[in-house]
């Protein structure tokens, strides 16, 4: 029989419970793309293909309301396929190789392999005619794959990483391969019209396919690729949040009091900074470390009225880059912490694990400005979620013109996480402007974030992948 609707994503919506008795019970994993697709489940029979995120596991997740089908890989494979090929490949080098990428064939060939896992377990999944939804570049590869196996299926892909120029992705040894995988859909998406506008210039230069010239607009004016018997399309659709969630949540009472509970545990400093991370070095974390202590050194901020609190989760710990970012960053604060503190009062709080929902949005309510400084990132939710959990219009946002937020969210205080002079100049203004100013610029931030939610990004994609 099978689904009408198929998701395909490296990671499975769920999450594991083990009780003292050895009981296990699995529950939707809150937030993220679940929510997003949960009218969508809710409204037709749907599959999610995807890892358990435990090698070697025999685990048989069920959720209601999803069809889960896991797909095993083994310790060797989380190795080669994860964090050798997705981690330290493509990672790196689509975040404008900020870290070397490693270019290993016998990575390769794994990545190859649960490609072709993870293809034949969506086959496997689909009903005829079905439409199915490949995520990340994790699973390049399973457009084509998948196409070879179901001719009758939908395929659309979608990317949440940045894609890079010709310049860049060029030096993969594989490239055409990847570029032939991604042509197996029938819709590629990106966050920006200049993501889908690489791709646009890598298959007409590298594989001499004929495309569109027309500028990629967003949700709309898609490029095409002409591609043996076949076109393509290619938009950008950027992502967002269930705004009116986390609005909701942030403005219940108890997120409310702890928000209150949290300025008075940090001593009620004048200005309450925030970094909210994944510990992944191209999130910037080191950029807004260092320009705070700059403004603590340049006297521009005092550290006796200033607190920052960064929330980092662990991620991705056995690839070497990210044990070497981790270090930077815990000596980074412990200088600034030994050198500006008292006992009783450092300048920065840092937790490295994952912070329950809740506790996470009183941390954004408290927070008098946000910091979110990366390198390069796809789109960076954090920002949105920052926006939605303040409704009075208090708060004040930093943002690097290097994530894909910023493109929608120009009215924050903009910043070159590059140009250390830029970025210090930012978080000054962030703090010191006057109230109708932030306030201005929050209203402004709000209406996007407000009107432009995740229901809308899955509900464009998806239209357009199944229009005629
Ligand atoms: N320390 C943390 N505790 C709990 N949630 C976190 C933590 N750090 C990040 N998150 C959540 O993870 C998600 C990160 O999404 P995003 O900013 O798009 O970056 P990425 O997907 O690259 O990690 C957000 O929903 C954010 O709230
Ligand atoms: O699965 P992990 O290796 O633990 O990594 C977590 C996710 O990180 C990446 O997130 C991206 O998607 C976000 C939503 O579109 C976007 O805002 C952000 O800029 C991206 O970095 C990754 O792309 C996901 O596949 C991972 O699951």
């Amino acid at each position: 029989m099978g689904a009408d609707f198929v998701v395909v994503a490296n990671r499975l919506p769920v999450n594991k419970q083990v009780a003292a008795d050895g009981t296990v019970t699995w529950t939707r994993a809150p937030g993220g793309l679940v929510t997003a697709l949960a009218p969508i489940f809710d409204s037709q029979p749907g599959a999610w293909v995807g890892w358990t995120g435990s090698a070697d596991s025999s685990d048989d997740p069920h959720v209601d309301g999803i069809d889960i089908h896991a797909v095993p890989l083994s310790a060797r494979e989380v190795e080669d396929y994860y964090e050798g090929f997705a981690n330290s490949t493509l990672w790196p080098l689509y975040h404008d190789v900020l870290v070397k990428p490693e270019y290993r064939a016998d990575w390769w060939d794994v990545y190859v392999e649960v490609n072709r896992r993870f293809a034949e377990a969506a086959s496997a999944a689909a009903a005829p005619g079905a439409a199915v939804w490949v995520q990340d570049y994790q699973l390049q590869l399973v457009p084509a794959m998948l196409r070879e196996l179901r001719p009758d299926l939908k395929i659309g892909f979608f990317l949440h990483i940045p894609f890079p120029p010709f310049e860049l992705f060029s030096q993969l040894p594989w490239r055409r391969e990847i570029l032939e995988g991604l042509l197996g859909a029938d819709l590629i998406g990106f966050h920006l019209p200049g993501g889908a506008q690489n791709f646009l210039t890598l298959s007409r230069r590298l594989l001499g396919a004929e495309t569109s010239d027309a500028p990629v607009g967003v949700r709309s004016d898609f490029g095409t690729v002409r591609f043996g018997d076949r076109t393509v399309r290619v938009g950008a659709f950027p992502i967002s949040i269930d705004s009116a969630g986390v609005a909701e949540q942030a403005a219940a009472a108890p997120v409310i009091q702890r928000a209150e509970e949290i300025r008075e545990q940090l001593g009620n400093p004048k200005t309450l900074l925030l970094g909210v991370d994944r510990l992944d070095y191209t999130k910037g974390i080191d950029v807004r470390i260092q320009s705070l202590e700059r403004l603590f050194a340049d006297g521009r901020l005092d550290p006796a009225d200033t607190v920052l609190v960064q929330l980092a989760s662990p991620s991705r710990e056995n690839v070497e880059s990210y044990a070497v970012l981790r270090d930077t960053v815990e000596r980074t604060v412990a200088h600034i912490n030994g050198t500006y503190g008292t006992v009783a009062s450092p300048p920065v709080r840092y937790l490295l694990q994952p912070v329950p929902r809740d506790e996470l949005l009183a941390y954004f309510v408290a927070a008098d400005v946000a910091l979110v400084t990366p390198l390069r990132d796809g789109m960076n939710l954090v920002t949105k979620e920052y926006i939605a959990s303040h409704p009075d219009l208090d708060g004040a946002l930093v943002l690097s013109e290097f994530t894909g937020a910023a493109m929608e969210l120009d009215a924050a205080y903009v910043m070159n996480p590059y140009d250390p002079a830029s970025t210090d100049d930012a978080v000054i203004a962030a703090v010191t402007d006057d109230d109708a100013e932030r306030r201005r610029r929050m209203a402004i931030l709000r209406d996007q974030v407000m009107n432009n939610d995740v229901d809308q990004w899955a509900r464009s994609f998806l239209d357009t992948l199944t229009e005629e």
